[in-house]
């Protein structure tokens, strides 16, 4: 519509519309009658827990206290775990009327990726993400890209120095015929039906530059250097000598491309948008703070070359699959109305290898689906990691009272100074003695200390009295690698259980630092992430607890006949019923629901109890915060057995110890239950056993992946001989005690 069309007060009307939009879930009320039902039975359970003690001197008295305590605890965390889901928001943002609004005044946003690890995120990957984020629906003068590099390998540079030649033809190819996603591996991976019009020739011209690239690359990585001839050409590689180290070398910072000057082009002519690389000084003596450490650097340098206002952050394996994303998130950041007091938009974190039946349950599609959205409903919304737009400000550490007006449209920018010049600037930015006595990584930037540095870190912002929004976007914004075996799978989930455990012992833990800065039900709904390690040991409780007494025929439950019977029934039903409603709502399929529970009691009763144990170290001293950082690698053998969704084990580790002898507990259990009820009690009084035996049968049954990987499968995936000889000696030593005390 032309402006002559419309009338002055139109005009007016068009530009006072807001830039996004806030949608309540229906089916509120509904859901929160049906909840509080739930909450009855929770109660009763309780009730039939206080009112049916056993008597001093009774068998079984020391159990039935920890199964209550179980009880309690899950009831408890079951609260927390409902604020999330009483207020799910979904926000709709409008980029035509930011287009329309904002046009010639769109801020400049700098991308930050992150990579730690040339082995473990292979150098093509990494420049994978690089090259989908070069080229955005987005003026390329205002974005500027820096990678990262923590490996401080020259691998990853010269992966960058090909990637940064290869987006010249590239970026073209994708203007030309609107191609996405614009990770050109991803995109190659797609399946293209015509084949011989201009675009499919084009394309295989392309795909066949990209695959030399992508060879270049990796024959390099084989050989563990760059080959000399190539080494000749850039400057850049005289940083490394061969004294240099991962963790021992100096601050690198490259300008690849240089945005501003005019000769920056792709084969077309068109600007490119800024290129940088950084590795930040590292040393054996000094904590280097893993990502948190890495992401500061990346604030200081970028504030020194482009100094967007806003900042994108992605890990190296999220490659961008949405070009529309940067002006979306804008949306947020600059509605007049409430845009200003916006620190940070966070999307859902998308994975791209994810198998049918979500094998591992990596997809966390739940968590991101419902209850981020749920928290997000509060204007509290989490700060996880990748896949997140920031205000500069509130990252650097700023209070949103001490913030004024809009986002600045024009970056200061260094005009005058030679890439040489910026480049030493930020050089000193990126070495470790800029942070020494500073509020770094304390009061500002990203909170060292904690592994999982982001949510600490976004809850340090809305202390700060800035809010934050979730937005799930129609099409996906970016997508990633999940695990794609058990033991990789665990470790994640431990370091994540770890952290977010120590944020409740921390300053910043949401019910005192938060208070009334984080409304209460939002509190409650970032505790039910933040107690995943403590709900360790009420779970391991009733994975233990129920099969030993069952061997020394101790009731824990209420006889069938008894009324106690259907609060246990009516909570363990609703819920089990509830939760698949809400997994295939979100789009997973029964199959993954199934493999979902199978992975809550492994993890639960491993990544999560190690991750509170370490964190009792940490509390006492005893260790300091670490990052295994989740390696990206696929090898065949493994990447087959994924796809046909069979579960990955493969290692002796203590983990898998644990999770076989818990399940073989509970079938012992389940056999000497049954034994006692056929040939002890000849079936009479058999009603007070009843529950717990199916409890059991429940545990076995979600447990036949483990038993099968233990006695059946053969494959290198199985569990080796070793853990089945722990797991049989340990479970039977255990159920011996059982029967002799
Ligand atoms: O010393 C380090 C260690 C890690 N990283 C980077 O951090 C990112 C995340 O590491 P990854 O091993 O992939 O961990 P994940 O558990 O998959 O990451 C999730 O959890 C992290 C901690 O909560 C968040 O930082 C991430 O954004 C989030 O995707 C990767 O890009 C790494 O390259 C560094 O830059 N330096
Ligand atoms: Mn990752």
């Amino acid at each position: 519509m032309g402006k002559q069309d419309v009338g002055g007060d139109k005009v007016k009307e068009i530009s006072l519309l807001p830039l996004f939009e806030t949608k309540q879930a229906g089916f509120r009320g509904v859901y929160k009658m049906f909840a509080s039902t739930i909450f009855v039975g929770i109660c009763l359970i309780w009730l039939y827990r206080l009112t049916n003690i056993p008597r001093a001197g009774q068998q079984g008295r020391w159990a039935w206290f920890a199964m209550f305590m179980a009880e309690l605890c899950f009831g408890l965390y079951w609260i927390c775990t409902q604020s999330v889901r009483w207020n799910v928001v979904y926000q709709h943002p409008f980029k035509e009327r930011l287009s329309h609004r904002y046009e010639n005044k769109l801020p400049a946003v700098d991308i930050f990726v992150c990579t730690a690890d040339p082995k473990l995120e292979p150098p093509s990957l990494v420049i994978n993400t690089v090259l989908s984020v070069m080229f955005y629906n987005y003026p390329p003068n205002k974005l500027s890209v820096y990678l990262s590099d923590d490996g401080g390998s020259e691998l990853t540079f010269y992966a960058l120095l090909e990637a940064s030649s290869f987006s010249k033809h590239w970026i073209p190819f994708c203007k030309k015929f609107m191609v996405e996603p614009r990770s050109p591996e991803a995109y190659f991976a797609k399946l293209h039906s015509e084949n011989d019009s201009k675009h499919a020739q084009e394309r295989l011209a392309i795909k066949k530059l990209y695959e030399e690239m992508k060879n270049r690359i990796e024959s390099a990585l084989e050989l563990g250097k760059v080959p000399e001839d190539i080494r000749k050409h850039h400057k850049g590689f005289l940083e490394w000598n061969p004294k240099i180290a991962k963790q021992d070398h100096q601050s690198i910072v490259q300008i690849i491309i240089d945005g501003r000057d005019t000769r920056a082009v792709d084969n077309d002519g068109c600007q490119l948008p800024t290129l940088v690389y950084m590795a930040r000084e590292k040393r054996p003596q000094w904590p280097h703070h893993f990502k948190a450490g890495a992401m500061n650097a990346l604030i200081r340098v970028s504030s020194e070359i482009s100094n967007a206002p806003v900042i994108l952050n992605l890990d190296c394996d999220m490659y961008a699959n949405n070009a529309d994303t940067v002006r979306e998130a804008l949306c947020f950041f600059m509605d007049e109305a409430k845009g200003q007091e916006i620190a940070y938009v966070q999307f859902p974190q998308y994975f791209d290898n994810i198998t049918k039946n979500n094998l591992y349950s990596n997809s966390l599609i739940v968590i991101y689906e419902i209850e981020l959205a749920g928290i997000g409903g509060y204007g509290a919304a989490m700060y996880i990691g990748t896949g997140c737009f920031h205000r500069r400000e509130s990252l650097s550490g700023m209070y949103f009272k001490d913030h004024r007006g809009k986002l600045k449209v024009e970056p200061t920018k260094q005009v005058q100074r030679t890439v040489n010049e910026l480049e030493e600037a930020a050089k000193v930015l990126a070495s470790f003695d800029y942070e020494l006595d500073t509020q770094w990584g304390k009061e500002m930037g990203l909170i060292y200390g904690c592994s999982v540095e982001d949510v600490i870190t976004g809850l340090a912002i809305l202390c700060k009295g800035w809010k934050s929004v979730y937005y799930i976007p129609n099409k996906k914004a970016f997508l990633g690698v999940a695990p794609t075996t058990l033991n990789v799978a665990l470790v994640q989930q431990k370091r994540w259980a770890e952290g977010l455990c120590q944020i409740l012992f921390s300053k910043y833990c949401p019910f005192i630092h938060g208070h009334r800065k984080i409304k209460l039900a939002a509190q409650l709904g970032y505790s039910a992430f933040l107690l995943w390690a403590p709900i360790s040991l009420p779970t391991l409780c009733y994975v233990i607890v129920p099969p030993i007494c069952l061997l020394r025929g101790i009731s824990l439950f209420p006889e069938l006949t008894s009324l106690w019977f259907l609060p246990f029934t009516y909570v363990f039903v609703t819920n089990n019923t509830y939760s698949l409603f809400e997994a295939m709502w979100c789009g997973l399929t029964f199959k993954a629901w199934w493999h979902h529970q199978t992975m809550v009691v492994i993890r639960r009763t491993t990544s999560y109890f190690f991750g509170f144990i370490d964190n009792l170290k940490k509390i006492l001293g005893l260790s300091e915060t670490k990052f295994a950082i989740t390696s990206k690698l696929i090898t065949e053998d493994v990447s087959r057995r994924y796809e046909q969704e069979v579960i990955e084990f493969g290692s002796s580790s203590t983990i898998f110890n644990i999770i076989s002898t818990l399940a073989l507990l509970n079938l012992f259990g389940f056999v000497g239950g049954i034994k006692k009820i056929v040939i002890d009690l000849g079936f009479k009084d058999s009603n007070q056993l009843t529950l717990q035996i199916m409890i059991c049968a429940l545990m076995i049954l979600v447990n036949l992946p483990v038993y099968e990987a233990l006695f059946v499968r053969n494959d290198k995936g199985c569990l080796p001989s070793s853990v089945m000889i722990n797991s049989i000696v340990l479970a039977s030593v255990i159920c011996w005690l059982v029967l002799i005390f």
